[in-house]
């Protein structure tokens, strides 16, 4: 296979076979090769346990692999992970944060133990991380009495404090509620604005569809599939939705012509349609009598494609 981990920084995360099996016996991670292109947000999906976030310490340098190979902007990991290091922040496993110390003062804490940050810009370049996550006001209160999802900030803006070309983020919005969701994704799409690639895990699908231009998605260890959101969905066909007062009626000729997995809420049938013509469907339904008032095909999602390539659903329990 071709090596696309070249020098030009098209590629900033690639791997080839990269494989972990842990000391108890457990096959991790499976001959993985993921590639992540530069300026991308890429979303790295799958249910608990798919190996996300093993493959992650793989990258970061903190765990080895058992075999197989990683480049992080260029360079092979983990045995150039000091060069990799600074120029790229990282939050994984929730951040450590001193709860009787102020934001700020964690943020300088943090800084301070960084042997190539520069003490005399720190005040500012703390300023700057604090003012990007929106956390300004807040900055001089005990981190004990941040709620999560100003934690979670708090933790980004430690990643910040450096220009970094990558933020590798492990479930970055892993116990926050919709609200402190939503702050993040606005976050990650504004930091991805200036060039930044992101490179975020998460078990949810439909943060990984709202936020993300790339993804990869995992099931048990292997890579089901990579590419441009848009096109891990594209070449599937949506649900069938017909909107009528007649649903009995609808759901019985719909089945007639081969509509599957057919669901009645309301006045609403939706339905997989069969691969024949979507108007013959709409033709049969007004000859049979039945009133139709809407009738079109939702937009598949990546939960969809992920039925599609495992046969499974998307059981994030794990
Ligand atoms: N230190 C370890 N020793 C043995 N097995 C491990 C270890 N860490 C993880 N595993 C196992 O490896 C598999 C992958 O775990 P991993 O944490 O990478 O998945 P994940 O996709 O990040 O899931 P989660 O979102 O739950 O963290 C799981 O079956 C897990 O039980």
């Amino acid at each position: 296979m071709a090596d696309l981990s070249t020098a030009d920084g098209s590629t900033v995360i690639a791997t080839r076979a990269l494989t972990k099996r842990y000391r108890g016996g457990q096959l991790a991670v499976d001959g993985l090769d993921l590639d992540v292109p530069a300026g991308s947000i890429f979303g790295f999906l799958g249910p608990n346990g798919s190996g996300k976030t093993t493959t992650i310490r793989m990258l970061m340098g903190l765990i080895q692999p058992t075999s197989g190979t990683a480049r992080v902007l260029g360079h092979p990991v983990p045995r150039a992970v000091r060069t990799v290091l600074p120029e790229v922040g990282a939050l994984i496993e929730g951040p450590a944060l001193y709860g009787f110390l102020s934001g700020r003062d964690n943020l300088l804490r943090y800084d301070a133990a960084d042997p190539v940050a520069d003490p005399r810009t720190r005040r500012a370049r703390v300023a700057a991380a604090l003012d990007r996550v929106g956390l300004t006001a807040a900055a001089g209160k005990r981190a004990k009495a941040y709620s999560l999802g100003m934690k979670q900030r708090l933790g980004l803006a430690s990643a910040l404090l450096q220009p970094r070309r990558l933020l590798v983020l492990d479930e970055p919005t892993n116990g926050l509620d919709p609200q402190g969701m939503r702050e993040i994704r606005a976050l990650v799409r504004e930091l991805a604005s200036d060039g930044t690639t992101v490179f975020l895990s998460s078990h949810l699908l439909d943060e990984i569809e709202q936020v993300c231009t790339h993804a990869a998605v995992m099931a048990r260890g292997r890579l089901i599939t990579q590419g441009p959101v848009a096109s891990l969905v594209s070449g599937l066909r949506g649900r069938l939705t017909v909107t009528t007062p007649d649903p009995g009626d609808a759901a019985r000729i719909l089945k007639e012509q081969g509509v599957t997995d057919i669901m009645v809420t309301g006045d609403q049938v939706t339905g997989d349609p069969p691969e024949s013509e979507l108007a013959e469907l709409n033709a049969a339904l007004v000859s049979a009598g039945v009133r139709v008032r809407g009738f079109g095909l939702e937009q598949p999602s990546l939960e969809d494609a992920y039925v599609a390539l495992t046969g499974e659903g998307f059981d994030v329990a794990g």
